[in-house]
């Protein structure tokens, strides 16, 4: 590990909409094969830490680079094309399409623009689009999706869609995998579910992730280390159990809307 770059770093994130901190002096680093997870109560800065990351609102101040590689302010397509898949707190799934192809979709990172067009109907026809099936196969086995994988996706329970969520992004053989609140109304059941193909996503797949997630028993259970944030500053980072102990973190949550499960 000595020398080798972090697969993600930040440095000195600021990001402002008008007169409004929502993340500042945010120093940060991720390395290769980490599950890193990040808390905070509701408009700590959190996805606004995420969008900085992917591109989707750039940092005004401040770095992220990935695996040594300054990506600030590249346009968030160029980032997904550098190995970055992130899921959403909300679904982003295409409703009217099935599990196989909204996974599908995931592959569009590799595709060429013209197979890109074309993919979901004539992806038979041509080995490139054999491999990409194949890909999305190989997740759905990965996940545990076989039983539903020509179903709609409008019709599948919550807890499915996230983790067709997750397969999508996973599909698209990323380095850094960004889960917003993977567990967001789960059960325990689902939540231990998805908590294991995390694991197993790193595991056997060599992902690095970024975790972000209010049921902190997953937080402890799952990462390697943690940061938390408070309207858009950092009070606490490293090992999860000394993180959610401490006393700053306790506060916020306490003083939040979200409780420290
Ligand atoms: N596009 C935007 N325009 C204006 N303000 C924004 C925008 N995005 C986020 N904010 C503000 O930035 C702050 C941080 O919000 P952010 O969504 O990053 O928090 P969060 O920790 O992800 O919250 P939650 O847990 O509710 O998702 C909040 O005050 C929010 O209102």
């Amino acid at each position: 590990m000595t020398g080798r770059s972090p697969i993600l770093a930040c440095e000195g994130i600021e990001r402002r909409f008008g007169g409004l901190v929502a993340v500042t002096g945010v120093d940060m680093h991720i390395s290769h094969g980490e599950i890193f997870g990040l808390v905070g109560p509701n408009g700590s800065g959190k996805t606004t830490l995420t969008n900085a990351i992917t591109g989707f609102y750039p940092p005004n101040k401040g770095r992220v680079l990935l695996d040594g590689t300054d990506i600030t302010g590249m346009p968030p397509h160029r980032i997904a094309a550098q190995g970055v898949a992130r899921t959403f707190q909300n679904l982003a799934l295409f409703n009217g399409l099935t599990v196989l192809d909204n996974i599908l979709l995931g592959r569009h990172v590799h595709m060429r623009p013209s197979v890109f067009r074309t993919a979901l109907y004539w992806w038979l026809s041509k080995p490139e689009e054999i491999a990409h099936r194949e890909a999305a196969e190989e997740i759905i086995e990965f996940l545990q999706l076989q039983g539903i994988r020509n179903e709609l996706v409008d019709g599948i329970p919550m807890g499915l869609k996230k983790r067709v969520e997750l397969a999508r992004a996973l599909v698209s053989e990323p380095r850094l995998l960004i889960l917003d609140e993977p567990m967001a109304g789960m059960n325990q059941e689902e939540k231990e579910y998805m908590a294991r193909f995390i694991l197993d996503a790193r595991d056997e797949r060599g992902v690095s992730v970024l975790l972000i997630e209010h049921h902190m028993d997953v937080i402890v259970g799952v990462c390697d280390r943690m940061l938390a944030l408070n309207y858009g500053e950092m009070i606490g980072m490293g090992v999860p159990k000394d993180v959610v102990a401490d006393p700053r973190v306790v506060e916020a949550y306490i003083g939040g809307t979200h409780d420290a499960e």
